[in-house]
């Protein structure tokens, strides 16, 4: 049985797992579950201080051999320090020690994952539309560009901007497991307690998250490869089954696959038995995509699903593509739009608390100037009826030297 420092001592120095700290499990409130993994249960959680839903992956760890526990620490060493709007984001950990489980907290994803919207066009009979095909695939890439370069991609002012080539060999980190079910698809709001049916997704409006690290692999410098590969057999590439080093190459080819499937709807190889799918991934020949899509579409796939390493384009080529830069140039107009509407309805907000405020004061110093006029009128009236004048009341003192908090902004003088 492993303690917490068990667990650190066999894992990995503490030094490995140093961002984001444990935090106590007594900070959440579990939730139901959302499907299970290889590990264990996957499961929402209810975050008390933030009142933010996020999701936490239970690993039972006293059954694992040193490869899997090594996997596991890649897995949080890894995320802890991928930090990347299109990357689901690792929040924190925590162990169960009797029961020898491990807790990762991490970013929930409200809209499901790529599997579950190809399923969803499936059973519609309906292709995904082209735009947002652009649309997942660029925000992949820019993931995978802080992957592979270790680096952030600069907002592009422009679609003709010439991008600065990145520094090579720099905490390269190669997914290694890409596949539709560990893309993950997230509303901006998803972090809100409120949630939503899973059958409402609206598709256009996702955003989307490379996850599940669980089998990527963190490389020192682009010279140094992995060799082992454990991955789905749909998306693998030739040289991992032909045992060459892999690189992040590997996962451009992976990411050509599910860039194929999320346009007809299948993989590019299917077979019937481990041997014929090998075979076909070595001959690198699948069909064209549906013709419902565009040649400038069916091109980048079938430059990304290449066997030839020389000819495959990397990351930062792929950036360099109009269409991708045309997506991306969309995508930031999309969420400059969004903001502006966000930004609108904070003024229209801000406007209304401001009419009510002013509305306030204007009561509060009509009652106070009608309090006057009464006050004086009562003295008027003693004067006049010859009644000895009595002292002033309260109610009139002060009434001058009262500051009612004057609004900064006045409904009436916005027309002016
Ligand atoms: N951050 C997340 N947000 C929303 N759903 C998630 C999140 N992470 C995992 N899930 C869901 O939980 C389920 C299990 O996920 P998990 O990644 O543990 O296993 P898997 O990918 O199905 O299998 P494996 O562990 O073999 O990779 C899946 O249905 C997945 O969609």
């Amino acid at each position: 049985m492993y303690n917490r420092r068990d667990l650190l001592g066999d894992f990995a120095s503490p030094k490995q797992i140093r961002t984001p700290s444990p935090q106590s499990s007594s900070q959440y409130h579990v939730l139901e579950e959302i499907g299970r993994g290889s590990f264990g249960a996957v499961r929402k959680v209810l975050h008390v201080p933030t009142k933010s839903i996020m999701v936490r992956k239970e690993i039972k760890y006293g059954h694992m051999n040193g490869k899997e526990r090594q996997q596991l620490i890649s897995e949080c060493t890894i995320l802890s320090h991928l930090k990347h709007e299109n990357i689901v984001e690792f929040c924190s950990w925590d162990f169960e020690e009797q029961q020898e489980v491990l807790y990762l907290y991490m970013e929930y994803c409200s809209s499901g994952d790529l599997s579950q919207m190809i399923k969803h066009y499936k059973q519609e009979h309906k292709y995904i539309p082209e735009k947002m095909i652009w649309g997942i695939l660029a925000q992949i890439l820019t993931a995978l560009y802080k992957c592979h370069y270790g680096d952030e991609l600069l907002p592009l002012t422009t679609v003709y901007d010439r991008m600065k080539s990145p520094v090579k060999g720099k905490n390269i980190v190669i997914h290694r497991d890409l596949k539709p079910g560990n893309i993950f698809l997230s509303r901006d709001d998803s972090t809100s307690a409120v949630d939503r049916t899973e059958n409402n997704v609206d598709y256009s409006q996702v955003v989307v998250k490379l996850g599940d690290f669980g089998l990527a692999k963190s490389l020192c410098n682009s010279i140094q490869f992995a060799t082992t590969y454990v991955g789905t057999p749909y998306y693998m590439s030739p040289e991992v089954l032909m045992d060459q080093p892999y690189s992040p190459l590997s996962d451009i080819w992976s990411l050509g696959c599910v860039v194929f499937e999320m346009c007809s709807l299948h993989p590019p190889f299917q077979a019937k038995n481990y041997l014929e799918l090998q075979n076909k991934i070595k001959l690198g020949k699948f069909e064209r995509v549906p013709e419902y899509y565009s040649n400038g579409l069916n091109a980048i796939v079938h430059s990304m699903v290449d066997v030839n390493l020389k000819t495959r384009p990397s990351t930062f080529e792929l950036l360099q593509d109009i269409q991708i830069r045309t997506a991306r140039k969309s995508l930031q107009l999309e969420r400059f739009e969004r903001n502006l509407l966000d930004y609108e309805k904070e003024l229209v907000n801000i406007e209304k608390i401001l009419e009510k405020q002013a509305m306030d004061y204007e009561r509060e110093t009509a009652q106070l100037r009608e309090r006057f006029v009464q006050t004086v009128e009562e003295r008027a009236r003693e004067v006049v009826s010859g009644k000895k004048v009595g002292k002033v009341p309260d109610t009139i003192y002060g009434h001058y030297e009262r500051k009612v908090p004057k609004p900064a902004y006045h409904w009436r003088t916005r027309y002016r």
